[in-house]
């Protein structure tokens, strides 16, 4: 994902700075591209489909370059957000370029260019145009000292990852804009997201993503984390919500910035139980990868969300079971379903 801009009613303008899941997956049915749209439209829909932006550096697919506006903006290009904003009146800011945690291992200069001065292009452009700014934090802001079950909103966080500490560096900078600029700044902190239309991304939660093509496709999948890794996750269609409900909470009954939002937590070992009661014939095995390990045993088991729940009445919808079916059903396994039943 990376950034979105919004405008409000007739005059709510977002801007969304790539999109939360926005690629296609290549082996669906044209009945699942179709579902698989709903995501993507429901902001669309939510706002007026001429309202929201979206962007990337990156092509879009079909369904986002069809679906409404799409530019190229980079998040490096400081001019160039603020040429967007000005002709287009953008009013809301949704900033999801980042590099993930594993990927941002493997590039450390490239994350810091992104996940920090990226960042400080985007603070910059909203305090200077009053837009309401939505920044995604992540379990991974959390580190080894940090408390994992649960982890609670206020806590230590020491992150051992160029990701983490550049999501900990967005979580502080954006609360100072708020207090010093009066920047309307608002972050939530997302377990793994997963998504029937996205492809991993570069991330420590990437297996939960990558199974089901895989168990659709093939029948079997090779983890990289120990089946034992216990991390807190969400459906793509939670997140979406949880965007969306906190962008539009009252700025009275937010206590806080930045929360933690959660729906569940899983290690693959439940992953797989719930995914054989669908398909009997799927196999794991695991061939752990050293890097994303080491980040997994850092992050939060638990995430405690009840600040969000308290404010503004967070309440997720999706747990393992209707993830799984969800998942399932997303890519085109109802063959398979039919003939596990
Ligand atoms: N996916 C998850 O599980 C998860 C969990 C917690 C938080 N988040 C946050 O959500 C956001 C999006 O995550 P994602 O999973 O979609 O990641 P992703 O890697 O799929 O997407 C990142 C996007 O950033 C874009 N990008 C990279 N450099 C850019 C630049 N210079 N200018 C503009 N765009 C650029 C990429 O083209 C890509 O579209 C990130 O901020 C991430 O930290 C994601
Ligand atoms: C958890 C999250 O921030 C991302 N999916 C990652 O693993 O890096």
């Amino acid at each position: 994902m990376g950034f979105w801009i919004i405008p409000l009613e007739a005059d709510l303008k977002p801007l969304y700075l790539n999109v939360l899941a926005p690629v296609a997956h290549k082996h669906q049915s044209p009945s699942n591209n179709e579902r698989q749209f709903l995501a993507q439209g429901a902001r669309r829909k939510r706002f007026g489909k001429d309202n929201v932006i979206l962007s990337d550096i990156r092509k879009p697919p079909d369904h986002i370059f069809h679906g409404g506006p799409f530019i190229y903006s980079d998040i490096l290009d400081y001019k160039n957000l603020r040429e967007i904003v000005v002709n287009n009146r953008i009013t809301w800011l949704f900033h999801y370029s980042a590099l993930l945690s594993a990927i941002g291992e493997a590039n450390v200069s490239l994350a810091r260019a992104v996940n920090i001065t990226g960042l400080h292009n985007v603070l910059d452009v909203a305090a200077e145009h009053n837009l309401r700014l939505f920044v995604p934090s992540t379990i991974g802001a959390f580190g080894p000292t940090s408390p994992r079950n649960p982890t609670p909103d206020i806590c230590i966080q020491r992150p051992r990852t160029i990701y983490g500490v550049s999501k900990v560096h967005a979580e502080l900078m954006g609360e100072y804009y708020h207090y010093r600029y009066g920047l309307d700044f608002r972050c939530l902190r997302y377990p793994g997201i997963i998504s029937a239309d996205s492809q991993p991304g570069g991330g420590t939660t990437d297996y939960a993503v990558q199974i089901f093509h895989d168990a659709v496709k093939n029948g079997k999948f090779e983890c990289n984390l120990k089946s034992s890794t216990r991390l807190p996750m969400m459906y793509i269609d939670d997140c979406l919500r949880a965007t969306l409900e906190v962008m539009e909470a009252p700025a009275e009954s937010l206590s806080m910035r930045t929360y933690n939002v959660n729906a569940m937590s899983f290690t693959p070992e439940d992953l797989a139980q719930e995914l054989l009661k669908h398909i009997p014939e799927f196999q794991i095995t695991y061939n752990v990868d050293s890097v994303r390990q080491a980040i997994a045993d850092s992050w939060p088991m638990n995430f405690d969300d009840s600040n969000a729940r308290k404010d503004w009445g967070w309440k997720h919808d999706f747990d393992l079971p209707e993830l799984v079916t969800t998942m399932l059903n997303f890519h085109g396994s109802d063959t398979r379903v039919a003939q596990a039943n």
